[in-house]
């Protein structure tokens, strides 16, 4: 049975397993697809063709966290700007290295996979928008085969993805995973295995499903991967089979999509299992033959690719609609890759989806359409389930750890011993050994036969027992190779000496037989420093001396001779030396065990052990850069504090100077008002005098006219024809009618003298009346025009005054912004100076954006 595991995850629920017995919990965890927007540079067919920018990422202050807006442009003034929101929008400046990580893979491949969660990542968009170039392909060109994998500049997400993972495993689980790599393509509707040199032969793939829905292609190769070159070079052999073609946009076009999948099986450092599924996905893209010029089998392939890629949309467009009621079935079935992209899109995984765009006007309309994709993928929601389980409890683990770091420790220990092996060192060491080997037979020999000697009290006659005794002596020193390296005085050396003087007959066989194994060690000892690895082998003829000391003729010998001591007498003596000398003996082959496994174990594990001690450096390094980045991070927060001090410093600055501004201003506020009620009343006033002064100006004129008009009938009246036609009119008027008679002519001039003297005065009269009049008014109307300047006068002070205020107020406001910049610098460094002006800072901010 196995333990639930929990984690902390914010979207992460646990659901309980079905199964009855096994009370292991799932961890799901809900999420939506991640989608963000890529934008290449111009392509050089686009700029032959005149094509412009229209693509652009809309600018975000540097820190935002949020959504990011990618903004389309048309040439066209009469089409409509359209705007489509993001996880992340990546322009033409962003580095390969800034697309893996702002894009989501960096974060999938180092934790999710760890936590057991299946990873999708998938590049879309029309044909040469720049989908290969973001997944990449093969890793780039290393120099040595046998070094660790450097990520270069180009490097992309592949290639990242599979360096990040394989150090992950080492950080992680101490290496304890398998990865298995298979690579496969659906070229024209058919699934083609490209690890396999048949990969034309796709008659024995077929497409299952098991009972968890996990989607997999029956008969496809996968291989074992240990490291990233592995997985590159097996992409490269892969990518050798891939069908790859020239179009009119796109000089290396995929006819195909490409779909890696790496399975990964491990066991974390706390025993926890997990299994996870990563699935690199290069699709070919979306393309429409007039543009392409694609004819014959190229036209084919781009029917089939746009055939997979609509169904591709319908399954996009079926996952993410939000309105239940609108909801189908998406058609997963319809074509190959979306039935293989059915648990990445529709189910068990955590997809990222990079939509690659380019930003030329000439693909305008394919680029609106990849980002509607885009953006509809944004609403499909996955449920990934962590593939986890732990085997063993808390306690356990815990006890497992404890072991483990002993085990590190004895493995250090063992290094040092290799290292003292395989260094100078060892050379002296085992020679020291080789001397105490010999110190041991000599002290034996020594005891064997001295001892007989003084217990007898005679010198050992030859063939005595005691010559017997000295049969088995060990070698003299001066049978060995010199040893100045031995520090200490050899106590036994003189006897040793004196007893080789001694020494005869068959002593002299086993000492010839030390000096060959002694000259087998010094070989042995040559060959370490030379790498053989052979160094068993060696051993084991140094310790044929064992084999001889122990063998049954030299028992026999033994027990032979201790019958010859017996009978003369000296049975104590030759129980105390045989019992010593068996002493010795397991000594001795203690001695010789200890050496042949260290060794031995020296031979076997040196390359493991060499392996881990470099990983106990890099650990060492790592832990040493993280001590570096912990100062430096301490560095940084004492900073921030200093920068948070003056940051409070400069806002209480602004909160006293506004204090400040408003006594000093604020008080002037209902004032201005006031002054402003005023000033329009005035300028009303000033208005209605305009207007009396245009109204009396015109009565003058009406007036000058009529004095005009009478100054006319005075005319007329005087003139000679007319008073001739009025005079008989107005006599026979006079005199009640022309029948009358002619009338009197003294009369008539009488009359006519009158009527003109009457009129010309009336008329006179008239005309000074209207001088009067003509006086008054001008004499007004010059006080109106008085009332009138003084009114304006007022109005233009007022003006004056009311313009200080308003200077004032913009002075208050262009101070507040100097602090304000002022603020801003210190909060977040020297991004801005405090010269710049707004427009300044916003083009400064941009240009900090671009080089994020
Ligand atoms: N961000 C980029 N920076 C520089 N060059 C790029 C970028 N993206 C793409 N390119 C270049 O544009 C060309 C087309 O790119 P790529 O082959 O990746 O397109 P694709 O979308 O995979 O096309 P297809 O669907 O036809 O296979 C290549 O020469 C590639 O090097």
């Amino acid at each position: 049975m196995t333990a639930p595991v929990l984690r902390s995850d914010s979207n992460v629920s646990v659901k309980q397993q079905p199964d009855g017995e096994d009370q292991s919990k799932a961890v799901v965890s809900a999420a939506n697809v991640r989608v963000v927007g890529r934008i290449r540079p111009l392509a050089k067919y686009e700029i032959e063709n005149g094509s412009t920018p229209c693509v652009l990422k809309v600018p975000t202050i540097p820190g935002h966290t949020g959504p990011e807006t990618l903004q389309i442009n048309p040439k066209n003034k009469s089409e409509t700007q359209k705007w489509f929101e993001l996880d992340a929008v990546l322009d033409e400046s962003c580095s390969q290295k800034e697309v893996y990580e702002k894009s989501g893979a960096h974060q999938a491949i180092s934790e999710d996979i760890f936590q057991g969660f299946n990873c999708t990542i998938l590049a879309y968009g029309q044909t040469g928008a720049g989908k290969t170039f973001t997944m990449g392909t093969a890793l780039g060109a290393q120099e040595d085969d046998d070094e660790e994998y450097t990520i270069q500049e180009s490097d992309g997400v592949i290639p990242r993805a599979c360096h990040d993972l394989f150090q992950n495993i080492r950080d992680k689980c101490d290496g304890n995973a398998q990865v298995e790599c298979s690579y496969m393509e659906v070229y024209n509707e058919e699934i083609r295995d490209l690890l396999s040199p048949n990969s034309t032969d796709s008659s024995q793939l077929r497409i299952r499903e098991t009972l968890d829905g996990e989607v997999y292609v029956r008969g496809l190769e996968s291989r074992l991967v240990t490291t990233p070159l592995d997985v590159g070079k097996l992409m490269e052999e892969a990518n050798g089979r891939r069908v790859v073609a020239s179009t009119k946009m796109n000089a290396t076009s995929s006819r195909s999509h490409a779909i890696c999948v790496l399975k990964i099986k491990g066991v974390l450092e706390d025993a926890t299992k997990f299994e996870a599924k990563l699935t690199l996905v290069d699709l070919a893209g979306s393309e429409k033959m007039k543009k392409t010029g694609a004819s014959g089998a190229r036209a084919a392939e781009g029917i089939s690719i746009n055939k997979g890629l609509f169904v591709l949309g319908q399954v996009v467009s079926a996952l993410a609609e939000q309105r239940p009621k609108f909801k189908r079935k998406p058609p997963f079935r319809d074509s190959k890759l979306t039935r293989l992209l059915q648990d990445s899109l529709g189910g068990n995984s955590r997809t990222i989806m990079v939509a690659c765009c380019s930003p030329a006007d000439f693909n305008m309309e394919e680029t609106i359409n990849t980002l509607r994709y885009a953006t509809q993928a944004r609403n499909i929601k996955n449920s990934a389930t962590a593939n986890v389980v732990q085997t063993i409890s808390q306690e356990e683990a815990m006890k497992l750890k404890r072991e483990n770091a002993l085990l590190k420790s004895q493995v250090e220990e063992l290094q040092e011993t290799i290292k003292r092996l395989t260094q100078d060192v060892t050379e002296e060491e085992l020679e020291r050994s080789v001397s105490m080997i010999h110190h041991e037979q000599s002290l034996r020999s020594l005891n064997v036969t001295g001892l007989s000697a003084a217990m007898t009290g005679h010198e050992t006659p030859e063939g005595s027992p005691s010559s017997v005794y000295q049969a088995y002596s060990p070698p003299s020193r001066h049978t060995l190779p010199p040893t100045p390296e031995l520090e200490h005085p050899d106590p036994y050396e003189e006897d040793a000496n004196k007893s080789s003087t001694q020494k005869k007959g068959g002593g002299l066989s086993l000492d010839a037989h030390f000096s060959k194994s002694s000259n087998t060690l010094h070989k042995a000892i040559e060959n370490l420093h030379r790498g053989d690895e052979d160094i068993s082998l060696q051993v084991d003829d140094v310790f044929d001396t064992h084999s001889y000391m122990t063998s049954p003729n030299r028992r026999r010998g033994g027990r032979r001779d201790s019958a010859s001591v017996a009978s003369a007498g000296t049975t104590r003596t030759y129980q105390e030396l045989e019992e010593e000398n068996v002493e010795l003996e397991a000594r001795l082959r203690l001695a010789e065990r200890d050496i042949r496994a260290t060794v031995h174990d020296t031979a076997i594990e040196m390359p493991a052990l060499k392996m881990r001690v470099q990983q106990l450096e890099d650990t060492l390094n790592e832990s040493m850069m993280i001590e570096d980045e912990a100062n430096q991070l301490r560095q940084e927060l004492a900073e921030a504090k200093a920068d948070k001090e003056s940051a409070q410093r400069a806002a209480q600055q602004l909160a006293e100077f506004m204090e400040q501004q408003k006594k000093e201003f604020g008080f002037r506020g209902d004032e201005l008002e006031k002054k402003r009620m005023q000033y329009f009343r005035q300028h009303l006033d000033e208005k209605w005098v305009q207007f009396v002064v245009t109204i009396l100006s015109s009565f003058k004129e009406q007036m000058r006219l009529l004095g005009d008009y009478f100054d006319m009938v005075v005319r007329v009246v005087d003139s000679p024809e007319i008073l001739s036609m009025l005079g008989p009119s107005n006599s026979r008027k006079k005199n009640g009618g022309w029948w009358r008679g002619k009338p009197n002519e003294d009369d008539v001039q009488k009359e006519k003298e009158l009527r003109n003297r009457l009129l010309q005065e009336h008329i006179k009269f008239f005309n000074a009346r209207l001088v009067e009049v003509e006086d008054e008014i001008n004499g007004r109307s010059e006080n109106v025009d008085a009332i009138y300047e003084g009114l304006s006068r007022e109005r233009e002070e007022m003006e004056l005054e009311l313009d200080e205020t308003e200077f004032v107020k913009d002075l208050f406001s262009k101070k507040g912004e100097h602090l304000l910049i002022h603020l801003t610098k210190l909060m977040t460094g020297p991004l801005f100076s405090v010269s710049m002006s707004p427009q300044e800072m916003h083009h400064s901010s941009m240009r900090n954006l671009s080089v994020i």
